[in-house]
């Protein structure tokens, strides 16, 4: 479904972001992208969709190079791509159903939208999306009447009305509680599952990343240094993935102590995540 080939981004400040990255996604598989900071993980997913653009590789989406595309064409490709990014955020003063319909605006022009004229098979989609994600409750609500994960189903419904291809997420879980969480990537899950969809998240929560996805890429220093199943992060694999730590020690529960939610990811922490 999407696949890169020796992708790479240098930013005109001379940081070389990804060196080389090739990979292969296929439909309905959900990849999650981990790594410390700065490791080019966000870099990665707008290469994807060209918010970044890559300085040299090509990137494959079905049939189509999207490195190539001129604006207009890709702004057509990108109706393929559902994101859930957190600048992506809703618009607070509109309703859940008009932020989930806002989804539609790739393929509909500047005025109908303004005018909120959406044709009825794509209004009823919107209905059921919302009750798929959970808030058939919450329709007229305004989006900053929302929690932190109502927001977030409203972006997942949003992404999914334009029938996507694939799913680029990035931090999908950064500022909610563990519970919801771990119930907004299951709800990830389920609906790439459902519609063989491919996804890649970005994502800092190596426990997360480990229950919830079918593959996991590790990157540092913009290399691929990982590529392979949750259940094979071991001690070794999250050294070369994050560097030196003692993975089988829990993290020191001193309050003082910062933690470094990167880095802080016990081998035993990872082992009864896994458990459950
Ligand atoms: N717009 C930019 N201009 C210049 N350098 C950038 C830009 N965006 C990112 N970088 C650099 O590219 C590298 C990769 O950054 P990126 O944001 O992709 O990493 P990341 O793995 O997503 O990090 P984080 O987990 O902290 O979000 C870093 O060295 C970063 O400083």
């Amino acid at each position: 479904m999407l696949i890169l080939k020796q992708l790479t981004k240098r930013y005109n400040t001379g940081d070389k972001a990804l060196t080389d990255v090739t990979l292969n996604i296929p439909a309905g598989q959900v990849t999650a992208l981990i790594g410390p900071s700065g490791a080019g993980k966000s870099t990665l997913i707008r290469c994807v969709n060209r918010l970044v653009e890559p300085t040299q590789g090509q990137v494959f989406l079905g049939e189509t190079e999207l490195t190539g595309l001129s604006q207009r064409q890709l702004r057509k490709a990108r109706r393929r791509m559902g994101m859930i990014f957190q600048e992506y955020a809703l618009i607070d003063r509109l309703t859940v159903m008009e932020n989930v319909l806002s989804g539609y605006l790739g393929y509909t022009g500047f005025w109908r939208s303004y005018l909120r004229r959406y044709p009825q098979h794509v209004i009823k989609e919107a209905f059921r999306l919302l009750e798929r994600v959970g808030l058939s409750d919450f329709i007229d609500k305004r989006a900053d009447e929302l929690s932190g994960g109502q927001r977030q189903r409203v972006g997942i419904a949003r992404a999914l009305l334009q029938s996507p291809d694939i799913l680029l997420v990035d931090e999908p879980t950064a500022s909610l509680d563990p519970k919801t969480s771990r119930q907004i990537m299951r709800l990830i899950k389920e609906l790439c599952a459902e519609r063989q969809l491919a996804a890649i998240i970005n994502i800092h929560d190596v426990q997360l990343a480990q229950l919830y996805a079918d593959r996991i890429i590790g990157l540092r220093a913009g290399e691929l240094v990982f590529d392979g199943l949750p259940d094979q992060l071991d001690a070794e694999i999250l050294t070369r993935i994050y560097g030196e730590e003692d993975w089988n020690t829990l993290p020191d529960t001193d309050a003082s102590e910062e933690q470094d939610s990167e880095t802080a990811v016990p081998m035993s922490n990872l082992m009864r995540t896994a458990a459950l």
